[in-house]
């Protein structure tokens, strides 16, 4: 490894490495004619993208924060959680699941499949490297990524990364979102945690528990709950869908998928909530109103998921999950009280208020991304590609599918620009130069 403050040889499938002290000490690109020229990208999207450039005789180098790779899927999924759409939808380019996977993979299995991708397509991330800035360096023509080190050494060392094309691939569940300022929060004496943080029921079998949040991971953390003997309540504050994950014996998303190509989206949801009303009954009986609007049209055009159902609406039939309203504020050292003005004590309370895009927190770039959300500003299918180089993998909101679109779209689109530079005689010789 190169020593701090010192430049790196450029390596053949690298891209131009300059490694800097924490006093910021970095060489500066601009004194190399370096033709530096790959990408930068880290979970399941920045994989597929990795693999997909690969393919195409692109060498690409992924940055990962954190010592392995899937790490979303290893350490912020709780034990139980199965895939909730069907294996052939969460398949990544160029590679089914094994033969003998279940329609709908347990995390461990979707990890396995993870780590045999990378190991399939040669994929080795850099671990422990975190990105903290990036930014396009117009007078250069490249992005300069930093990364700092977190490999456990007591001084954090920085890396600067020169490319030419950057791809984002953080995620839009990258940092867990927590409720801000709910009054008397910081007097609860109880536990407090996310759903990312949950791993099974174990520490809460008898306890009292209240689960804020009713999306997927809402009702799903409250299922396992129930299931390992803790009394969950589940705070709704507005309307939603659920659907039952599969109608007819088909899976409502792969239903869904069919549908809309003969169908408008409005048909489509009709029929769903036509359906679900016959599988599930009439929802708002149980505390939970339905919205307006339709919920394809609902994840189209907010990003808002509807919950799979994969039997915690029983549970709340039965009551042994219990609907609770908006929370008002904490109240002395365990307690509660709701805008209903009900209050009850909590030995736990169980965030489920799902996770927030952390591209505002890196990026210096805005046309491209929102520094509101930190999503592509626009929706998909144009939120792929930015300008100078610059991609977004896995921010279409449309899952695992989403990633598996963008890869390929991203990785055709380099390759397209690589084979070109690399096809013209200068840039032949300034490749030689670097030994690529
Ligand atoms: C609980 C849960 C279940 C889901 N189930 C499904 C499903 O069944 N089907 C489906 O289609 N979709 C599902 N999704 C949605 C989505 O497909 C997954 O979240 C998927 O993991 C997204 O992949 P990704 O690579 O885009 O993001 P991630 O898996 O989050 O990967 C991003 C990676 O970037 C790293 N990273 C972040 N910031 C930095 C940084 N600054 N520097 C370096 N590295 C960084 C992270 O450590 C992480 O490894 C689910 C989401 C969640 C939260
Ligand atoms: N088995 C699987 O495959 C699973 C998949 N997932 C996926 O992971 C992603 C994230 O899901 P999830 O973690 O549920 O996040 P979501 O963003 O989908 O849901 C967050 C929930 O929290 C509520 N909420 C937010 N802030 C507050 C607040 N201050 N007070 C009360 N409620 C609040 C929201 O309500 P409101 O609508 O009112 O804002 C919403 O119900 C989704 O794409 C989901 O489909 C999650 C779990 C399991
Ligand atoms: O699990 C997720 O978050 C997804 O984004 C998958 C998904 C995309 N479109 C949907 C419509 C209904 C249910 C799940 C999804």
């Amino acid at each position: 490894m190169p020593t701090s403050g010192e430049q790196q040889e450029a390596e053949p499938n690298h891209p131009t490495i300059l490694h800097r002290d924490g006093s910021g000490s970095g060489t500066d690109a601009g004194d190399r004619s370096s033709p530096a020229r790959q990408v930068w990208v880290p979970g399941p999207s920045g994989l597929a993208t990795a693999a997909c450039l690969k393919s195409r005789g692109v060498p690409s180098l992924v940055l990962e924060k954190d010592t392995c790779v899937a790490s979303s899927w290893r350490h912020r999924t709780y034990e139980r959680l199965r895939l909730h759409l069907p294996r052939c939808f969460c398949e990544l380019p160029m590679a089914p699941f094994p033969a003998g996977t279940p329609a709908y993979p347990i995390r461990d299995q979707f990890v396995a499949y993870l780590d045999g991708y990378a190991r399939a397509f040669g994929v080795e991330p850099r671990l422990g490297a975190r990105v903290r800035a990036a930014a396009y360096d117009a007078g250069i023509g490249f992005w300069r990524v930093v990364a700092v080190d977190e490999g456990g050494g007591a001084a954090a060392e920085e890396t600067e990364f020169v490319s030419r094309w950057l791809v984002v691939a953080t995620g839009e569940n990258a940092e867990p979102a927590w409720p801000e300022g709910v009054e008397g929060m910081e007097g609860y004496r109880g536990l407090v945690m996310h759903t990312s943080s949950y791993k099974n029921g174990d520490e809460f079998r008898g306890k009292n528990v209240l689960v804020v949040g009713c999306g997927n991971s809402g009702m799903e953390v409250s299922l396992d709950l129930c299931n390992n003997g803790a009394r969950a309540s589940m705070v709704v504050r507005d309307k939603l869908h659920v659907l039952p994950r599969e109608i007819l014996g088909i899976s409502t998303f792969g239903l869904s998928m069919f549908l809309l190509r003969w169908l408008p989206i409005k048909r489509v949801d009709s029929l769903l909530l036509f359906f679900s009303r016959l599988i599930l009954g009439d929802t708002e009986k149980y505390g939970l109103p339905r919205p307006k609007i339709g919920p394809l049209q609902m994840k189209s055009s907010t990003g808002k998921t509807p919950v799979l159902d994969i039997g915690a609406l029983r549970k709340i039939k039965s009551g042994e999950i219990k609907v609770v309203p908006a929370i008002n504020r904490f109240t002395g050292s365990n307690g509660v009280e709701f805008i209903d003005g009900h209050r009850e004590d909590f030995d736990a309370v169980i965030f489920a208020t799902g996770y927030k895009s952390n591209v505002p927190s890196w990026l210096k770039e805005e046309e491209f991304f929102s520094h509101v959300d930190g999503f592509p500003r626009k929706p998909f299918p144009h939120s792929w590609r930015g300008k100078n180089g610059l991609y977004a993998a896995g921010f279409t909101r449309k899952g695992l599918m989403g990633t598996s679109y963008d890869a390929l779209r991203i990785a055709g689109d380099i390759a397209d620009q690589w084979t070109e530079a690399f096809a013209s005689p200068t840039a032949a010789h300034r490749s030689s130069d670097h030994g690529a």
